[in-house]
């Protein structure tokens, strides 16, 4: 008995013995009328415990990805930021993400599955599997297996047509079925086997016509795409030709691409439920997707409830020379998709349900062909298929051009000036009606606006379009991102330049990355998200000359900047009151409730030292964490601890970090929350209801950008709020990435690798060869024999960044001095 299952589909004629996905069905058929009757894969049964006993076993970590209440997915894992708690919200705005989620959650369980076995994933305790599939097949004559081998055995064409990167159904035992319906419900769990193939590069559309989208990949991906690198050696030494070939080509070849389709089953489309594979599909079809949409004009009225073989014949007389079988799943999934959406096809609502149906299916068929393609170009006349972030369309005086980047909630597309041509970038965060995103970007605009330096990406003009989306006039950079630059590198093993340079360049850029993250926190803005794609890169001829532009400041929040807890002398002046988002009242709080505001209180010694000598630990703000450290402090202890989370703590942002949490108990409390926090302003105190009022500080878990750079504090239970040292700690981690070629925290298996995090563990061994520090280094000369400069001040700056210990962890001021002291070391040679 094969653990695999097909699904069939029958018309009246019997021409089509197969297909892959259950779109409609009717326990009553007619002569014409397509009907598809999925078969029972698997049914819910009370008597039948085998059968129930065959769902999905998570590990603990998928587990802790999804509510346990609901059972609804909680955390995006590649972002690391909240899916939307709404099911019907994230289920239909967000469709992207939690595809991108649930394709990553594949990816991790077949490498989990390989790394510890299939135990993990399916074994269930006690189930002797085959006996419960005999008895299931003798119950169930209908059962899928069964059909499928009578199938088999009635026709010589019944071999079942096969999508293209969906050849088979795994063991797919959903729960989430319709009761009832003889069918699979369309939000059946399915799970094909070919999805982990679909993880990989989806192919677009028409690889000459449609936009390249490429999105960063998932920070678990990083290694294996730099190992996969294959640049040519030659053309990476920047010191050797001045000018790298565009960091576009290593990105492209290495990144995921996304299709446009993805995107527009993101944030907030309505048409996240079109199938995944129906663009691979069109890109099989070698077809752009504007000859899809022009053949569906071509097709007659019913075509949809006609016979499969005349369909078929219709299919071949308009397009001889295409695999009709494929074209006509496209067009299938296309029409019915979208009828569905709208209305059940039974037999006693056909006529409707046609009318519906046709009416319909030209609009959103016509509307999701219409996403590959400018605005205006489409042939479909839909008003609804043009969207103000389309190709064409026009923004602040701009007019939207082809898409040069993507993040979690939307897109960058580059714009043109409408009057001088001049080329811009525009960020495009599209929320319809999801007010979570749309309070983040708002939160996003308001910390980006105010930043004006020269290693920052600027923010040049904004508007807020309300109901649909957020658009960001930015400078146009061209040469990728640091992302790109590293994977270009390659591994440091293998280096594709030498290690010298680079590890002067990884000087000269981070030092620019350093003066943007001072800048910041002098005005008390941490990043929140530091990490080689939000470093934009703009290369020059000369590579000293190559700028770095900090971005995306979605995660960026304002720290405290408290009396006290300054970590500015100069603004110490400012009324408490002035200061933007100051916490004051969360640190009080936080001071109150462990009895340390008197010592706290005694004068400190606060100077910032300028000089070069050591590290300066000695500000008011490390005191207090140092205080808080020897106070020892227990869940309880803390403010932030278990015990005093509010009851009004959002399901989306609370449930989304804690749900994250390996700690169960902390889990089973998102799960309990029901009140929504008003905003994602992570920085807010959250204010208790009811008898608790007072302030209890922001979300412990709501500040992990990604979690490969993600600071060991970050990872506690009871973290403390965001601030310096966590943009200090993703520093770090970017410079041991731009060194080595790898993360120094990496694995496939999440808690492992928070593990590795808190721990501080990393290889040092490569860190202390790349910059020439160890002793037992002989290999000390540069490829072309000289002695090779030890970077000792870099070396020294990236463990001081990877301090496990924040209170350790050392200041920007000490890292740029130690990094400029190492750039001032090297011979002319190197200048
Ligand atoms: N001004 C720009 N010029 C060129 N490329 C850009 C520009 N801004 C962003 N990009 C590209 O788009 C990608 C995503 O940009 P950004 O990180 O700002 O978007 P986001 O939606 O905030 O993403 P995230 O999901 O990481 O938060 C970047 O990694 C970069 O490759």
């Amino acid at each position: 008995m094969p653990l695999t299952e097909r699904l069939f589909v029958r018309d009246r004629n019997g021409d089509e013995k197969g297909v892959r996905e259950p779109i409609a069905s009717s326990s009553d058929s007619r002569d014409g009328e397509l009907y598809f009757e999925p078969k029972r894969v698997y049914r819910r049964s009370t008597d039948n415990s085998s059968r129930s006993s065959l769902v999905r076993v998570y590990s603990e970590n998928e587990r802790a990805n999804f509510d346990q209440v609901t059972g609804s997915r909680i955390y995006d894992d590649l972002k690391h930021r909240p899916i939307p708690s709404d099911g019907k919200i994230a289920a239909e705005t967000d469709g992207r993400s939690v595809r991108e989620a649930q394709r990553s959650r594949k990816r991790r369980l077949s490498l989990n599955e390989s790394h510890y076995g299939d135990m993990q994933d399916e074994y269930i305790p006690d189930l002797d599997f085959s006996e419960a599939v005999l008895q299931w097949q003798s119950e169930d004559s209908g059962s899928p297996a069964v059909l499928s081998q009578k199938l088999r055995n009635d026709s010589s064409n019944a071999t079942p047509t096969r999508f293209p990167g969906s050849i088979t159904r795994t063991n797919t035992w959903s729960t989430d079925r319709e009761p009832n319906s003889g069918s699979v419900s369309p939000n059946s769990s399915y799970v094909f086997d070919s999805s982990h193939a679909q993880v990989e590069p989806i192919p677009l559309p028409n690889a000459s016509n449609s936009v390249s989208i490429i999105t960063p990949l998932s920070a678990s991906e990083v290694n294996k795409s730099i190992a996969g690198s294959e640049t040519n050696p030659s053309d990476l030494d920047p010191f050797k030709h001045g000018h790298l070939a565009s960091s576009f080509l290593p990105r492209k070849a290495s990144r995921r691409r996304t299709s446009v389709c993805e995107s527009y089953n993101s944030a907030s489309s309505s048409l996240t439920y079109l199938p995944d594979n129906t663009v691979s599909i069109i890109a099989e079809l070698k077809m752009t997707p504007e000859e899809v949409l022009e053949l569906i004009g071509k097709l007659p009225h019913d075509f949809v409830y006609m016979p499969y073989s005349q369909r078929k014949k219709v299919i071949l007389d308009l397009i001889p020379n295409k695999d009709y079988k494929l074209l006509m799943s496209v067009i299938k999934k296309l029409m019915l998709k979208s009828t569905r959406s709208s209305v059940s096809i039974s037999k006693n609502s056909l006529p409707a349900a046609a009318t519906t149906a046709k009416s319909r299916h030209g609009s959103v068929a016509s509307q999701f062909l219409s996403s590959f393609s400018p605005a205006g170009v489409t042939s479909t006349p839909s008003a609804s298929s043009v969207r103000p972030d389309d190709k064409g369309m026009e923004i602040m005086g701009y007019s939207l051009g082809k898409v040069i980047g993507f993040g979690a909630w939307g897109m960058i597309r580059e714009c043109h000036d409408l009057e001088t041509g001049c080329v811009k970038a525009m960020k495009i965060v599209r929320f319809r009606n999801n007010m979570k995103v749309k309070n983040q970007v708002l939160k996003e605009v308001s910390i980006w606006k105010e930043l004006h330096h020269q290693n920052i990406l600027p923010l040049l003009q904004w508007k807020l379009n309300d109901d649909y989306a957020m658009y960001c006039l930015t400078e146009r950079i061209h040469d990728g991102t640091i992302y790109d630059l590293v994977i270009s590198w390659g591994e440091y093993n293998t280096s594709k330049i030498d290690l010298v340079t680079r590890c002067k360049l990884t000087i000269i850029l981070c030092l620019q990355l350093t003066s943007a993250l001072k800048y910041m926190h002098k005005k008390y803005i941490a990043h929140g998200d530091v990490k080689l794609e939000n470093c934009l890169l703009e290369k020059q001829s000369a590579p000293a000359q190559w700028k770095v532009f900090l971005c995306d400041f979605g995660m960026s929040c304002r720290y405290k900047h408290c009396e006290g807890f300054s970590v500015d002398a100069d603004s110490d002046s400012e009324p408490l009151a002035n200061r933007p988002e100051c916490s004051y009242t969360q640190i009080s709080t936080y001071m109150e409730k462990n009895k340390i505001a008197n010592q706290l209180n005694e004068p400190l010694p606060f100077h910032r030292s300028r000089s070069s000598s050591g590290l300066r630990q000695n500000n008011r703000l490390i005191k207090f964490h140092k205080i808080m450290k020897n106070k020892k402090l227990t869940r309880d202890d803390t403010p932030l601890g278990i015990s005093s989370l509010p009851k009004t703590y959002g399901p989306a942002l609370t449930s989304a970090r804690i749900g994250n949490s390996s700690f169960p108990s902390l889990r089973q409390i998102a799960s309990q929350s029901t009140v929504l926090t008003p905003t994602m302003d992570m920085t807010s105190p959250h204010q208790a209801t009811g008898d608790e009022t007072r302030t209890v500080g922001p979300d412990p878990h709501s500040h992990i950008g990604s979690l490969p750079y993600a600071a060991p504090e970050l990872l506690e239970p009871s973290p403390p709020p965001l601030g310096p040292a966590a943009d200090i700690w993703a520093l770090g981690v970017t410079l041991y990435t731009m060194l080595t070629g790898k993360l120094p925290f990496k694995h496939d298996y999440e808690p492992r690798m928070r593990a590795m995090i808190a721990s501080g563990k990393f290889d040092r061994k490569a860190l202390e060869t790349v910059c020439c520090v160890t002793t037992e280094n002989t290999d000390a000369t540069t490829r072309d024999g000289q002695d090779r400069p030890r970077f000792t001040g870099l070396y020294k700056a990236l463990m001081g960044c990877l301090a496990s210990d924040m209170n350790q962890r050392w200041e920007l001021d000490t890292i740029e001095i130690s990094l400029k002291e190492d750039l001032m070391k090297l011979s002319p040679l190197y200048n």
